[in-house]
């Protein structure tokens, strides 16, 4: 029988608010914070309050229902046209992740079924609900089809924060992780810090020690050297968007394990809903990376790391190139060595748009 673990949930919808669990001073402090209007949301987004892919869309839903609220008080039965302005600035929030436009578009579909003489607000709500549980029965999945691509006493290497915190609950890339762990494969997992934002050792690093998972967290300049030494069976990563041909934009840095990982022989897991897949977009040249603030490299927790005025670039995300993937799972099934010809199986009613997701916000 399958144990289920239940995991920390960031995202709450309580007493007509929206709570979201502040990923900024994690691990020293479980602060919640409240919101009650959709800017001071997307505001929470592009400051990373909350982060990861999918979390950032069930956030997004939320912040749609708070627009949609606001849009009746203030203009009745013209709310429908009252509501764009709100939902363009929750979609220019953050640019890479994919389910942010997914959601919203999702969110606006619901829009068009209602009447303008009636509040939107229950119908949108139920709407929300319905993308969050689906974002925490996705990553259950997820969990056991990647777990059992694992061999027995596997050590694994994750980067960045793919877990509770980034979801709706329970996690893509660590999902697969804690449900190996409960199979009995895990032996070790290795957690690279991430740097510059440090979701590796402040949030992946205190989701897996809560659990008793036994780990080593690392800086990230050391994955070379671990996989050289030849005891990593799996860099096991989510997704912040995968394109049609399963390229694969994730946090800055995953390129380069993948990279080192093909040298060495260590396979490479992607772990993502397929909320995460833009079908319009051919390759992973053509998604958009986040640039961040200079700040986030040169300084630590306000501290100056580095001379004033430094010139810094960072990028916040990187492409890993399909050729370098062994397995992309998501709740509709594993893609093993992804080509744009295997991806296709893992498409439903998806229709093939032209332009991509975030060109229509
Ligand atoms: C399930 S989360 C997958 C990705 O969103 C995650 O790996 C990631 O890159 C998050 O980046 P972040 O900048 O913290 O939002």
């Amino acid at each position: 029988m399958t144990r289920l673990l239940q995991t920390i949930e960031p995202i709450l919808w309580r007493d007509e608010q929206l709570h979201l669990l502040d990923q900024r001073v994690l691990p020293h402090t479980e602060n919640w914070l409240a919101f009650y209007d959709s800017d001071a949301v997307a505001e929470a987004i592009k400051l990373m309050v909350v982060r990861g892919a999918p979390a950032i869309g069930v956030t997004a839903a939320y912040g749609v229902v708070l627009a949609a609220r606001e849009a009746w008080f203030s203009a009745g039965e013209n709310w429908q046209e009252a509501l764009i302005p709100a939902l363009k600035r929750l979609a220019a929030s953050r640019p890479t992740a994919v389910n942010l436009f997914w959601a919203i578009e999702r969110m606006q579909q619901t829009c068009n079924t209602l009447s303008k003489y009636e509040s939107p607000e229950p119908a949108l709500l139920e709407q929300a609900k319905r993308i969050h549980q689906e974002d925490v029965k996705a990553n259950r999945t997820m969990g056991q089809y990647g777990a059992d691509l694992l061999d027995n006493d596997s050590i694994v290497l994750t980067h960045c924060n793919a877990g509770a915190l980034a979801t709706a609950g329970f996690g893509t890339a660590l999902g697969v992780i804690r449900q190996g762990f409960i199979d009995g494969k895990i032996e070790h997992v290795y957690v690279d810090e991430t740097r510059p934002w440090l979701q590796g050792s402040r949030l992946t690093a205190w989701e897996l020690m809560q659990e008793g998972i036994p780990m080593t967290l690392q800086a990230d300049v050391a994955a070379g050297a671990l996989m050289a030494g030849g005891r990593l069976d799996w860099v096991i990563v989510g997704a912040d968007r995968i394109a049609s041909n399963g390229d694969t934009a994730n946090k800055i840095g995953t390129y380069s394990l993948a990279v080192l990982a093909k040298y060495h022989g260590v396979k490479v897991m992607v772990v993502a809903p397929t909320t995460t897949i833009d079908w319009s977009i051919e390759n992973g040249s053509q998604i958009p990376i986040e640039q961040r603030a200079h700040s986030e490299v040169s300084e630590i927790e306000g501290h100056a790391i580095a001379p004033a005025k430094v010139h810094v670039s960072n990028p916040a995300f990187d492409v890993t190139p399909a050729a370098l993937i062994d397995a992309i799972v998501t709740e509709e099934g594993v893609v093993s060595s992804p080509s744009k010809e295997k991806m296709q199986q893992l498409k439903k009613e998806e229709k093939n748009d032209t332009n991509s997701i975030s060109d229509r916000m």
